[in-house]
């Protein structure tokens, strides 16, 4: 088998939903039959996805339902046990080499910001780009004050993690990750932790992210985001893609009961 694979070509209609503007686009991530399991628990059960290059995939679901599970999988934060994921045309297997090659392409972002506490803001932003990628430090920081600029805090550059808001946490948690400027960016339950003044300047800046063209996989429970950001909703339960459409046709046209009485509840709030 080659290295590099070639992608599969997305399926026209997914679960009776029209994705044909889709077709033709380049796939980014492409799930094949995927499963897991947690001991006897099987979190993921047949897990089949394709994410095009460009593309903004929301993903929500009950608590549960194995939606972190499922991103984490894309860059091997947990690992498959049957199926295929290929991530950019790489097959991820126990490969340490193409694992690396693939966490240099896809960025993460988690609830809880995950920065380093003891590092300035602009150290957390320059420490995987020179010590993962090599970069000489100048260039380093010439770039994480760009990023820095882009997310709307410069100005906290040398301040430590615990110095600022939440929201201000994780807006350096989006430029930390673009420093190395990921193909792909994950985000798992971003504004989950923030408080609710926060959630807005977190969101802005994903959307200003999704506008600049970046590929995005978001695990969120904001709704606005998936129907104003997002050009495919998936919905999981119990460990399955339940269904999956666009936001015009998901909020309007659930397919499944599960689906209805998720958006019943959640669109509640
Ligand atoms: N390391 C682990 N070991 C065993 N079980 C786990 C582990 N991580 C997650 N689980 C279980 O797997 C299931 C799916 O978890 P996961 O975090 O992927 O769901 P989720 O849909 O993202 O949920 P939430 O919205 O609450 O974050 C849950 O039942 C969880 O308890």
């Amino acid at each position: 088998m080659t290295e590099i694979q070639s992608a599969q070509q997305p399926r026209a209609l997914v679960e009776g939903h029209d994705l044909s503007h889709q077709v033709g686009a380049e796939v980014m991530v492409q799930m094949t039959d995927m499963n897991k399991w947690y001991g006897p628990f099987h979190v993921l059960r047949d897990i089949t996805l394709t994410v095009h290059r460009g593309e903004r995939i929301v993903v929500c679901g009950p608590s549960g339902s194995g939606k972190s599970t499922m991103i984490r999988c894309i860059n091997r934060l947990e690992e498959h046990q049957t199926g295929r994921i290929t991530v950019d045309g790489i097959e991820l297997t126990d490969d340490v080499k193409k694992i690396e090659i693939i966490r240099r392409e896809v960025g993460m972002v988690f609830q809880h910001f995950n920065l380093f506490p003891h590092l300035t803001v602009l150290e957390n932003c320059v420490l995987a780009p020179i010590w993962v990628r090599k970069e000489p430090r100048r260039q380093a920081e010439e770039r994480a004050m760009a990023l820095l600029e882009r997310v709307k805090i410069p100005e906290q550059a040398k301040k430590y993690p615990g110095q600022l808001s939440g929201g201000q946490q994780q807006r350096v948690a989006i430029a930390r990750a673009l420093c190395m400027t990921p193909k792909l960016m994950l985000f798992d339950e971003p504004t989950s932790a923030l408080d609710p003044e926060m959630i807005k300047e977190v969101l802005d800046t994903m959307v200003a992210l999704a506008e600049s063209g970046m590929t995005m996989v978001c695990v969120t429970h904001e709704m606005g985001f998936a129907k104003t950001v997002a050009d495919r909703v998936v919905f999981m339960d119990e460990g399955q893609i339940v269904e999956q459409a666009p936001p015009s046709d998901f909020f309007a046209n659930p397919r499944s009961e599960r689906t209805r009485l998720f958006l019943s509840q959640i669109l509640k709030h």
